[in-house]
């Protein structure tokens, strides 16, 4: 008899143990799958993300607080969102056991059984809580932003030469500092008012448990219960306590993972309203060229228009140059032709069509083109280049022709491994001085050999006299590759403009004068001051801006001698 009691118990001890060790096991093997799938999750989240906001055609979003701000949290969110499944899955199997014991407590005394209602309290105060954390990290984003750029400003080396000059590092660094604590002292606040609602809910818990307690300690009093259903009770509430705090988690981070999932819906929304349509493709080739008709912009939210009633033909073939002073409005044309932002009053049109009647991505595939702020990609030499054009990204002919009609030959022959090689010191690569950059990126803007619109925003700004001299020479006369394309020239040089077929004037956004050189010089406008201002500059004995037609000598770098 006490032999079966001894292997009775033994038996219970090593189910017990085995029990115990499975669920250490699978404990750990749920923690493993967990952070393991979310991280897959995670990384396909934020590639979606990526994507879905690279395919915005048009960049008027990229200057929108709310879209960069809601796009942040996305970012920072995606693990959140990732595991927000995983979260669900485990607060209902609390939510279950949780009911369990309450089952189970009932059976002890059918009033115990309340005790899960109060559940309610502590998940309506997670619930406020998660509400004000969400809202104070709305409003800090921008400053969060904010605060990041300062830093990446400090700690980078893009502008390091400048900041170390200046020595405003430091200011710039107290910046962001303040804001880092405008944004602590935001969240700090709104954690405290939430940790005062998840008090309140887990005191009504709490008396809850006690008053349980009470109860049946009564009815041990009465005789209807025993001192262990004392014990039986204070575990069975203590355990509940812990279920309820499991769901309350789990529910916090569904609640997280819901808010993000709000930014995420709304920016696929966005990217769809942006999407353009499936329309007609853009022409083979231009027949009239490219017209603005009426045009006038401004900027979202500026106060006043960037360009204002621009009445203009681009003829196919012929290269225009744009020119003005700072702020007339160049760039801004050039990225209403570009399908960037879309006119707010007039219209673009190809061959006669809105620019809006075509597909934008086609419109695009028919670009190319170097722009102010050209890109340093720090990719192998040839990618750096054939990323022009990606679909012949990988064809070496076509990248060396670009390189060779950008006359950036001397630039590669300059690198280790010529074409292979990696540009960039961040990356282990070989780092090149501005023209030659600037010259890379001419030359990815040759990738594409039959554009329709080619724009040269400043494309010599960095280069050498030679290397601007020898840049027009080969795009200013160069054929139109039978594709009537378009040429544009956005110079402030006007040794380089006055090669252009036609030249437009621009001032504070309005269209002042257009023609040839030569006429515009005549008609001593605008741009006849703006040309002799210019040549004085350079010229050795002064030349007054009455002088019709007085340019300075071939040579002196403001009029190049292919210019004549
Ligand atoms: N993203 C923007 N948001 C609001 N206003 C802008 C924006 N970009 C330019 N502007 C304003 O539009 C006007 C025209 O700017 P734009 O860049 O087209 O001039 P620009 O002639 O190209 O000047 P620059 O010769 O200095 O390059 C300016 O008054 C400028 O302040």
């Amino acid at each position: 008899m006490a032999a079966d009691r001894g292997a009775g118990i033994a038996l219970a001890v090593a189910v017990g143990a085995l029990a115990h060790g499975a669920v250490l096991v699978m404990f750990r093997a749920q923690n493993t799958l967990r952070v393991y799938l979310g991280e897959r999750v995670d990384t396909a989240l934020s590639g979606e993300i990526l994507t879905t906001a690279a395919g915005i055609p048009t960049i008027a979003h990229l200057e929108h607080p709310e879209y960069l701000d809601r796009l942040d949290q996305l970012r920072r969110g995606s693990w959140a969102l990732a595991t927000a499944l995983w979260s669900m899955a485990a607060a209902l199997a609390t939510a279950v056991s949780l009911v369990l014991s309450g089952v189970l407590l009932g059976e002890i005394y059918p009033a115990l059984a309340a005790l899960c209602v109060l559940a309610v309290f502590p998940l309506l105060g997670s619930h406020r809580a998660s509400r004000y954390r969400q809202a104070a990290r709305d409003a800090s984003a921008q400053q969060v932003r904010q605060e990041r750029r300062l830093h990446e400003l400090c700690v980078g080396a893009e502008h390091a030469e400048e900041l170390r000059i200046s020595d405003s590092a430091r200011e710039l660094d107290g910046r962001a500092a303040r804001l880092w604590r405008e944004v602590t002292r935001r969240q700090a606040l709104a954690q405290l008012r939430g940790s005062v609602w998840e008090l309140g809910g887990w005191l009504c818990f709490v008396a809850g448990q006690v008053g349980a307690v009470w109860l049946v300690t009564q009815q041990v009093r009465a005789g209807r219960a025993t001192p262990g259903d004392v014990l039986l009770v204070i575990s069975l509430a203590t355990q509940l306590q812990w279920q309820i705090w499991a769901v309350v988690w789990n529910s916090r981070r569904v609640a997280d993972a819901g808010h993000i999932v709000g930014h995420f819906m709304w920016l696929r929304r966005y990217a769809r309203a942006q999407r353009s349509p499936q329309r007609r493709p853009v022409p083979q080739r231009l027949q009239r060229g490219i017209t603005l008709d009426g045009v006038s912009f401004r900027y979202p939210g500026a106060e006043a228009p960037a360009l204002r009633d621009i009445h203009l033909e681009l003829p196919a073939g012929k290269t225009v140059a744009l020119v003005g002073v700072n702020g007339s409005g160049k760039t801004t044309l050039v990225k209403l032709l570009a399908g960037m932002y879309e006119p707010t009053a007039g219209a673009v049109r190809i061959d006669g069509r809105p620019l809006a009647e075509y597909t934008l991505d086609s419109w695009r595939a028919r670009m190319s083109g170097i722009f102010q702020d050209y890109a340093q990609f720090h990719l192998l030499a040839r990618e750096t280049v054939g990323v022009g054009d990606v679909a012949r990204l990988r064809e070496r002919s076509a990248v060396a022709r670009a390189v060779s009609g950008a006359d950036a030959g001397g630039v590669v022959a300059s690198l280790p491994a010529g074409l292979d090689t990696q540009l960039g010191p961040t990356f282990d690569g070989v780092d090149v001085s501005l023209g030659q950059w600037q010259k890379l990126a001419l030359a990815r803007a040759l990738m594409r050999e039959r554009p329709l619109l080619m724009v040269l925003d400043e494309p010599s700004a960095a280069l050498d006299a030679k290397a601007e001299h020898d840049l027009y020479e080969s795009f200013g006369r160069r054929p139109d590759a039978g594709s009537g394309g378009v040429t544009l020239l956005v110079s402030h040089r006007f040794s380089t403009v006055r090669m252009a077929d036609l030249i437009v004037v621009l001032d504070g956004g309005r269209l002042v004068e257009k023609g040839s050189h030569e006429a515009l010089m005549a008609s001593g406008g605008v741009y006849a001051d703006l040309y002799r201002l210019q040549a004085n500059a350079y010229a050795d004995r002064p030349t007054t801006a009455g002088a019709a037609g007085t340019v300075p000598r071939t040579g002196d770098g403001l009029t190049p001698a292919h210019n004549g």
